[in-house]
């Protein structure tokens, strides 16, 4: 497969030109970013591209993708409803063209996200922390987004009850922001990558499960897996549990 990078010179693009570069099966042909011309990836013949861009020109990216038929395999965050309801639309047009946005593509990190969930059900009460480098430019990260929204839902479909929080009195801000009812704090330090921990406590215990890219390369396996099944998934695919067969 015919592979073009967007973001090529960025922290994660770098990364993932390296590894594509190192793949048998696939054919790196096109490494752009901020200037390039998107035509690249057509004179090129890029079959898939992947993403790491910024959330202020990632959905311009796809819907040029997907207007020349090329599959996209996406790691930027900054996702929405509207931007979702935006890609399904633009894919409706272009049946057959796969695009999978994956708020983290370590392979940790996903099951740190479903172990979660799975635990949320029996606790009282959870919170998430995310740590991340400070030339992160969205907050909260996409991975503690989703783990809320993962977290929510399988609380809902358990019927558990509120989060306990006395609080009446607070700084805007001491208590983190609100996802889906779940409290989110960020964190950014110069050194950390990308960190993330689940904390959930019920009487006289706590139980904490924690994620920790050390290094950029632990994105790449999930990119790789991403673009080897990109075609078996046409459409919008959000999270890349269904490529790692866990859904
Ligand atoms: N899903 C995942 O597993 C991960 C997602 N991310 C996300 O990926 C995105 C990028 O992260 P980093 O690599 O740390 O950022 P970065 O700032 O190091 O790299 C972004 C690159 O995109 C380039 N760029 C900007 N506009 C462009 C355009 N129109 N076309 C092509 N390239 C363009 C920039 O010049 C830069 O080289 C962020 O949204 C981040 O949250 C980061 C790590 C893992
Ligand atoms: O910007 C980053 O670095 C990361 N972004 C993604 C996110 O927002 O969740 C994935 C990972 O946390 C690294």
């Amino acid at each position: 497969m015919k592979v073009g990078v967007l973001g090529a010179r960025g922290r994660v693009g770098t990364a993932v030109c390296l590894a594509v570069g190192e793949q048998d099966d696939l054919e790196l042909v096109a490494e752009v970013d901020a200037g390039d011309a998107l035509e690249q990836l057509v004179e090129s013949g890029a079959e898939a591209v992947v993403d790491f861009t910024h959330p202020d020109v990632v959905m311009e990216n796809l819907r040029f993708c997907i207007e020349h038929g090329i599959h996209a395999v996406v790691g930027t965050t900054g996702f929405d409803d509207a931007r979702w309801d935006q890609l399904r639309g633009w894919l409706a047009e272009a049946p057959g063209t796969g695009v999978l946005v994956a708020p983290n593509f370590s392979i940790g990190a996903v099951l740190m996200m479903r172990f979660a969930a799975e635990a949320a059900p029996y606790f009282e009460s959870v919170e998430i922390v995310e740590l991340h480098h400070p030339d992160k430019a969205d907050a909260p990260s996409g991975t503690a987004a989703r783990t809320a929204a993962l977290v929510a839902a399988a609380r809902r479909a358990a019927g558990s009850g509120p989060i306990p929080d006395a609080t009446t009195s607070a700084l805007e801000g001491a208590r983190g922001a609100e996802v889906e009812g779940i409290r989110v704090h960020g964190l950014r330090i110069r050194g950390l990558v990308a960190h993330q921990e689940v904390i959930l406590g019920g009487p006289g215990e706590t139980l904490t499960i924690r994620h920790d890219s050390l290094d950029r390369v632990s994105f790449t396996p999930g990119v790789l897996l991403g673009l080897r099944r990109i075609r078996e998934f046409p459409g919008l695919t959000v999270g890349l549990e269904p490529f790692l067969d866990l859904d």
